[in-house]
């Protein structure tokens, strides 16, 4: 049996790892979808896709799973986003998901979906960790390993703090000075 399970992953952390150990007792493969993959350079998206593969593909190495990353960009219409994820992935058999709204959006298109409860979800939350890169607080123990190194790689510390000054100021564009 083959599952889904979508993500923005910015970043991945030990919470989404703690759903992907639980879904590879469920299934014998799993596409890893990397939600909004045309963003990136926001204080809510600041990875690029290729990082978040990077993040997801070495955290997921020790688990016995055959993964495939697949990038999905957003579409501004919701009606159609269960076709285009199907358009771009591997073809599956159960959804994961603990988002509302995919969860709403897949159970229209029939397709099964499976949520579970939220994992310490009062410290491992996307926008939690952010924040806490952007202040100087502690947030490598709230990753694998391998994100932080990633994260390390890309510079992301730096880069994140540079756009978060930036949405400060409420500049959206790239003006790279
Ligand atoms: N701590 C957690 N335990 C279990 N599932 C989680 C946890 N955090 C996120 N998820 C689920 O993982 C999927 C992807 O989440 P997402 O990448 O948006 O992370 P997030 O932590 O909610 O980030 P953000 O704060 O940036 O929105 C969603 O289905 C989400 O509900
Ligand atoms: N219309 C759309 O493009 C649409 C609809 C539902 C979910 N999504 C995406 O799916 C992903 C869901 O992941 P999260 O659970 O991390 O929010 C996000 O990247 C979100 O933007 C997109």
């Amino acid at each position: 049996m083959r599952g889904f399970y979508i993500g923005r992953f910015q970043p991945y952390h030990n919470g989404h790892h703690h759903m992907v150990e639980e879904i590879a007792g469920e299934v014998d493969e799993l596409v890893l979808g990397i939600g909004s993959a045309g963003d990136s350079h926001t204080m809510r998206n600041p990875f690029t896709a290729g990082e978040r593969i990077m993040m997801v593909s070495k955290s997921v190495d020790e688990f016995d799973l055959r993964t495939y990353p697949v990038p999905i960009e957003d579409l501004e219409r919701n009606s159609v986003w269960v076709s285009h994820v199907q358009s771009m992935s591997p073809k599956f058999d159960v959804a994961y998901s603990n988002n509302p709204l995919v969860v709403q959006l897949f159970r229209e298109a029939d397709v099964e979906v499976r949520s579970s409860p939220m994992f310490r979800r009062e410290v491992l939350e996307g926008t939690e960790l952010r924040d806490r890169m952007v202040q100087g607080d502690d947030w490598e123990n709230l990753v694998p390993d391998a994100v932080v190194e990633v994260i390390d790689e890309v510079d992301g510390i730096e880069r994140i703090r540079r756009v978060a000054d930036t949405d400060a100021n409420g500049d959206d564009s790239a003006d790279p000075e």
